[in-house]
C-alpha cells in the first residue's frame, strides 16, 4: 500500500466539516483494535456499540486521521485530540468505502465484479461461477461465506460480505496477482448497511427470497428491499447485466425494477436460461441447458434440484462475462464439491448415507428433505433429519424449520446450532412446537455431537441421515465461548465406530 496525504485519502468523501493539517496516511481501519500508525480511523455508530467511543484508543495506536459521524465528537476533537485532523461525515460506511478505495488504489475499477444475492444459493452459485471463470484461465477474487480466494491463495472468511475496507484489500491483492474478475456474495446485511458502497457491479444475480433474518430486517418487504439494492447500484451505477430467477415471485418483481440493466432470466421451465430433461442422483446432476444461443448438455457433480438453479444462474452470469456455452459446460463439470453443501460423508460399510448440508432456513430444509426422500426411495430407505436453530437470529423461523423438518422426515433429531448468547433448550423448545404439529417422532438432544450419534445409530441400511445447518462450519458458538466443532468429522467418527 502506498502512502498518501490526507487530502488524497479523503478524495470523493462528502465531508460536512473538513480536518485541518497535512499528514501522511498509510492505511484505513473501521475497528480501533486494528488501527496502526498512519491509519485513517473511521469511527461510526453501529447497532451494538459506537466506534466513536474508541477514538482515544485508535489515536493512541497511531491513527493519523479520524473520520467521525458524530458532530459532538467532531466539535470536541480540537481540544481532545489537537494535531489529529478530524473530518465529520453523515455516513460512516460511505466514507469508509471512499477512503478505502483511495487507499487501496481503486482496484474496483480494474476488476469486473459479479455479485450474487438471495436467501439461499449464494455461496454455491459463486463457487460455480468462479470455477467457470477459472477454467478459461481467468484469475479471480472470491468473497463469500466459506472462505475468500485471491487467485490460488485461500484466506479465512469472518463475514460473508465484509466491510468495504476488507473487500477492497482483497481486490487490491487480486489485482496484484493478475485478477481481472471478482465474484462476491452480497448478504442482505451488507446491502442494507452499505458495506458495498460504490462497488460497480458488472453482473448481478438474484437466487431467491424466502424467510430468514427477520430479526434484522423486520419484514419480508424490508428484506426484499435490501436485496433489491444490489440491482439499484449501491452508491454507483446499476449493474450492466441482471441475472434473475423468475421462478421466484420476488424475482419477477425484480425484473420490473431492473429495467436499466440488461435482464437475463432463468428458471426451471421458463426464462432465458432453463433446464430440460433433469436427471439427478447422488453426486451427479444432468440436464439439457436451453439458452438464447442454443441448447447444450450440462453435467455437474453437485446433487439436487436447487443446484440446477445455481448452475443456471452461474451459467447466465458466465455467459454475460463472455464465456461460450461450451466453456461454461466444461467449467461446471470441472467444479468441485462445495464444502458442506450436500456433502456425503464416507459411509464405510454401514449402508447408511450421511449428508452434511448448510440448510438453515425452512425453505432450504424442505428442499433438502425432498431430495433425500427421492434418493432414499430408490432403496426403500427412510429419512432422518437432524437440525437446530441459530441463537441471536430470526426467532420466527424456528417453528417453521421444525415444521419443515417434521413434514418430510421419518424421524427428527432436534439439537443445537450456534446457540450464541441464548439458552440452548429455549431455542429447541421454539423449534419443537413446529415439529410437534406434524406428529413426526422427535428426539431432543442438546449436545450436537451426542445428537449426531443418536441420528446415525437410529439409521439402517438404505436410510439417509441429514445433518443440517452447519455445513462447512468448524465451530459451535456457545454462551461460554466458541469451541471447535465439525459435523463431517463427528459423523465420520460415529460411522467408523459403527462398522468397527
Ligand atoms: C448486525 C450486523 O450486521 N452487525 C455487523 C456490523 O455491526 P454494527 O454496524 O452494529 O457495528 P457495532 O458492532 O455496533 O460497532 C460499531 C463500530 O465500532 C467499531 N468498534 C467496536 C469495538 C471496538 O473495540 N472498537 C471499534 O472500533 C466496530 O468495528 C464498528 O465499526 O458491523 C460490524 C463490523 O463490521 C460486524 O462485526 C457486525 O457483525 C455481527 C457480529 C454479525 O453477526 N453479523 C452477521 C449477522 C452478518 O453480517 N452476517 C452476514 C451474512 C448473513 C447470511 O449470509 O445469512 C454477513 O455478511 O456476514
Ligand atoms: N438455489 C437454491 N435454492 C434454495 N435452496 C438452496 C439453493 N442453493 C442451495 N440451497 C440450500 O441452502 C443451503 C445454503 O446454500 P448456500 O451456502 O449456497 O447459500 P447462501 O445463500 O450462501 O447461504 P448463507 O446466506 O447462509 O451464506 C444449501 O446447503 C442448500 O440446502
Ligand atoms: N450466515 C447465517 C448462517 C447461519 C448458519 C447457522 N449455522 C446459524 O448459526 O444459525 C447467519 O449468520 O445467520
Ligand atoms: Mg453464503
Amino acid at each position: 500500500m502506498q502512502t498518501m496525504w490526507n487530502d488524497e485519502a479523503m478524495r470523493g468523501v462528502e465531508a460536512l466539516e473538513r480536518g485541518e493539517g497535512v499528514v501522511e496516511v498509510r492505511g484505513v481501519e473501521y475497528d480501533s483494535r486494528r488501527v496502526g500508525p498512519g491509519d485513517v480511523f473511521v469511527a461510526m455508530r453501529g447497532g451494538a456499540t459506537d466506534g466513536n467511543r474508541f477514538i482515544a484508543g485508535a489515536v493512541e495506536r497511531g491513527a493519523a486521521v479520524v473520520v467521525t459521524d458524530s458532530r459532538v465528537v467532531w466539535e470536541a476533537a480540537r481540544v481532545d485530540f489537537p494535531g489529529t485532523p478530524f473530518y465529520l461525515v453523515e455516513h460512516g460506511r460511505r466514507a469508509l468505502a471512499e477512503v478505502s478505495a483511495n487507499v487501496f488504489g481503486h482496484p474496483e475499477r480494474t476488476l469486473a465484479l459479479s455479485a450474487v444475492t438471495g436467501t439461499n444459493g449464494k455461496t454455491t452459485t459463486s463457487y460455480l461461477l468462479e470455477s467457470m471463470l477459472r477454467s478459461v484461465g481467468r484469475t479471480c477474487v472470491l468473497v463469500g461465506t466459506i472462505e475468500y480466494h485471491v487467485g490460488d491463495a485461500v484466506r479465512v472468511s469472518p463475514h460473508t460480505t465484509p466491510e468495504s475496507r476488507d473487500v477492497l484489500e482483497l481486490f487490491a491483492d487480486g489485482v496484484k496477482a493478475g485478477a481481472m474478475e471478482a465474484v462476491m456474495e452480497m448478504s442482505s446485511h451488507a446491502l442494507e448497511q452499505e458495506r458495498v458502497w460504490g462497488m460497480p457491479v458488472d453482473v448481478a444475480m438474484f437466487t431467491n427470497l424466502t424467510q430468514d433474518h427477520l430479526d434484522y430486517h423486520g419484514t419480508m418487504e424490508a428484506y426484499f428491499a435490501a436485496k433489491a439494492r444490489l440491482f439499484e447500484g449501491v452508491g454507483t451505477v446499476v449493474p450492466r447485466v441482471a441475472v434473475i430467477n423468475v421462478d421466484d415471485a420476488y424475482g419477477e418483481r425484480l425484473v420490473g425494477m431492473a429495467r436499466h440493466s440488461q435482464v437475463v432470466t432463468y428458471g426451471l421451465e421458463r426464462g432465458d436460461f432453463r433446464a430440460e430433461q433433469v436427471r439427478m442422483r447422488a453426486g451427479e446432476t444432468l440436464f439439457r441447458m436451453v439458452t438464447p444461443e442454443g441448447a447444450l448438455e450440462m453435467r455437474s457433480p453437485l446433487t439436487g434440484r436447487v443446484n440446477v438453479y445455481n448452475l443456471l444462474a452461474a451459467s447466465a452470469a458466465a455467459h454475460a462475462r463472455g464465456l461460450t456455452l461450451e466453456q461454461i459446460v466444461a467449467g461446471a463439470a470441472a467444479g468441485a464439491q462445495v464444502p458442506g453443501r450436500f456433502q456425503v460423508v464416507a459411509s464405510g460399510e454401514s449402508g447408511v448415507t450421511v449428508v452434511v448440508d448448510y440448510a438453515h432456513t425452512d425453505d432450504a430444509l424442505r428442499n433438502l428433505i425432498a431430495l433425500a426422500r427421492e434418493l432414499a426411495a430408490e432403496h426403500g430407505g427412510r429419512v432422518i433429519t437432524l437440525f437446530g436453530c441459530g441463537g441471536d437470529r430470526d426467532r420466527t423461523k424456528r417453528p417453521r424449520m421444525g415444521r419443515a423438518a417434521g413434514e418430510g422426515s421419518d424421524l427428527v433429531v432436534l439439537t443445537s446450532d450456534n446457540p450464541r448468547s441464548e439458552e440452548p433448550m429455549a431455542i429447541i423448545e421454539e423449534a419443537l412446537v413446529g415439529v410437534h404439529e406434524t406428529g413426526t417422532t422427535c428426539i431432543v438432544e442438546e449436545d450436537r455431537a451426542g445428537a449426531i450419534e443418536i441420528a446415525i445409530r437410529a439409521a439402517g441400511p438404505g436410510d439417509i441421515v441429514l445433518i443440517a445447518g452447519k455445513g462447512h462450519e468448524k465451530v459451535q458458538i456457545l454462551r461460554d465461548g466458541t469451541v471447535p466443532f465439525d459435523d463431517v468429522a463427528v459423523a465420520a467418527g460415529v460411522l467408523k465406530e459403527i462398522v468397527s
